[in-house]
């Protein structure tokens, strides 16, 4: 599976830069919901702490100040009634501590809502068990002090009664384990203020190390992703302009226009690229046109006679051999010959150039008077062939007669009269190559033979 992804990457660099770039954003997406959900554990547990916590401490501490004075207030009791002190004196003390023990109830009250609070808002999100344990002591601790008021405040009534000695003793017992419990509740109660207070440090750095590391490792990968796709470029973009370098050494120097500027260099390496590559696609887009130019040339060179314009006998022998394909099929094809009367007198009465010039005469006329598709060969000397296909045998005729009065009626200043002689004949089914021409050499020597400028079909 993680071959099949790896190898799926590593055939597109877009692939790659892409694959890259996911695994980056996805980086930062765990960091940014990391940072999310930490944030918001942080922020309750610090609301826990500024609206449970602190207000929570603020209580205990009252608490403690109103524990200390009720043992002053208890102790001037116990020593009142020791002296026995008469009841006018001890009531005063009385009332002071049985106001005393209402603001201890009231301030034990608070530190019960608060925690109370905080567990039905869900506030207190941690140590729950603790916070309900904490909540019963404190309903124990309240009973035992409604009973403690009781007592104090039935001596306060009736000092004098016979149950006050037997009241005393109970309130006595009661005060000692009042104490103790209410000195286990703070410090139950200071012990779950200060775990949530460690607790929310601890994730306030446990924040900071986390996502410290987490940012760093983001900075990292995101410097290797851009390391790594600038090598990627810059590798491949050096690979490919010294090859686009060779090839432009390779290929011959371009012809410099007049008034033609060295080429600007580009921006960047993408705009340089895009500039070498220009010029090599010039070079040989120009290269292509000449090429196939000179491939044309070399072509009319190796197909033309030089002379007349006409194409030569290494171009007859490939058109012949298809006339004669078509003409098995079935295609009416004819083979004209012909060649210029007494050529050698022209030559000799006129000279060579004259001659050459009637040869080119000779074939202008007969490219002006036949179609395109029509190819006329020049075979040697004064000898020419025209090939005919799907013309009607009296048609090829007509041509072959029109050519002759051409010829005949032709007259061109500077350039002696001049005839030709001509065989006709049509491919028949029973022919091959050397039949078909024989024949219409025979209709040619016939022509010669008869006394020349005509047409004879055979
Ligand atoms: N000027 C010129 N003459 C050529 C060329 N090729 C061949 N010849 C001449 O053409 C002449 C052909 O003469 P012959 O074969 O005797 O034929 P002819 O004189 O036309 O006589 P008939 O064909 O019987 O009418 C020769 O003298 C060749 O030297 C050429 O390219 N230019």
């Amino acid at each position: 599976m993680t071959q099949s992804i790896l190898h799926w990457i590593s055939e597109s660099i877009t692939r790659k830069i892409g694959g890259l770039s996911t695994l980056l954003l996805s980086f930062i997406f765990v960091v940014i919901v990391y940072s999310i959900v930490k944030l918001t554990q942080i922020g309750a547990e610090m609301r826990e702490v500024a609206e449970i916590d602190i207000p929570l401490t603020e209580v205990i501490a009252e608490i403690e100040v109103l524990q200390l004075q009720k043992h002053i207030l208890f102790e001037k009791l116990r020593l009142g009634r020791d002296a026995q002190l008469a009841a006018a004196v001890i009531k005063p003390q009385l009332a002071a501590f049985m106001d005393h023990g209402v603001q201890l109830s009231r301030q034990v009250e608070k530190a019960e809502q608060l925690i109370h609070r905080g567990l039905s808002t869900a506030q207190i999100a941690e140590e729950v068990a603790e916070h309900k344990r904490v909540l019963s002591a404190i309903e124990h601790f309240q009973i035992l002090r409604q009973e403690y008021l009781q007592k104090a405040g039935e001596l306060f009534n009736k000092p004098e009664a016979e149950t006050a000695a037997a009241n005393w003793l109970r309130l006595e017992t009661l005060d000692e384990q009042l104490d103790s419990l209410a000195e286990r509740l703070l410090l139950d109660i200071e012990a779950l203020t200060e775990d949530i207070a460690k607790n929310a440090e601890r994730h306030e750095q446990e924040f900071f190390i986390v996502n410290t590391s987490l940012g760093v490792s983001a900075f990292l990968i995101g410097i290797y992703v851009t390391w790594y796709i600038i090598r990627s470029f810059r590798r491949r973009l050096g690979y490919i302009q010294t090859q686009i370098a060779r090839l432009n050494q390779s290929l011959a120097p371009a012809p410099k226009e007049p008034g033609e500027d060295e080429p600007q260099r580009g921006q960047d390496e993408l705009s340089e690229l895009a500039r070498d590559v220009q010029q090599v696609v010039e070079r040989f887009s120009s290269e292509m046109v000449n090429r196939h130019e000179m491939e044309k040339q070399l072509i009319q060179l190796a197909t033309t006679d030089k002379l007349t314009g006409a194409f030569n006998r290494h171009k007859w022998e490939d058109c012949l051999a298809m006339e004669l394909e078509y003409g098995r099929r079935g295609v009416p094809v004819h083979l004209l010959m012909l060649d210029l009367d007494h050529f050698k007198a022209i030559n000799d009465n006129h000279g060579h150039d004259v001659g050459d010039q009637v040869l080119q005469q000779a074939v202008k006329l007969l490219k002006e008077h036949v179609r395109q598709s029509d190819s006329l060969f020049r075979l040697g000397g004064e000898e020419f062939a025209l090939l005919f296909r799907q013309h009607d045998s009296q048609d090829v005729l007509a041509i072959a007669e029109k050519i002759r009065l051409l010829f005949e009626t032709d007259k061109v200043p500077g350039l002696p009269y001049f005839t030709a002689s001509l065989g006709l004949t049509r491919f028949l089914p029973q022919d091959d190559r050397e039949s078909f021409i024989k024949r219409a050499d025979q209709a040619l020597y016939r022509s010669k033979q008869d006394g020349r400028n005509r047409v004879t079909v055979l």
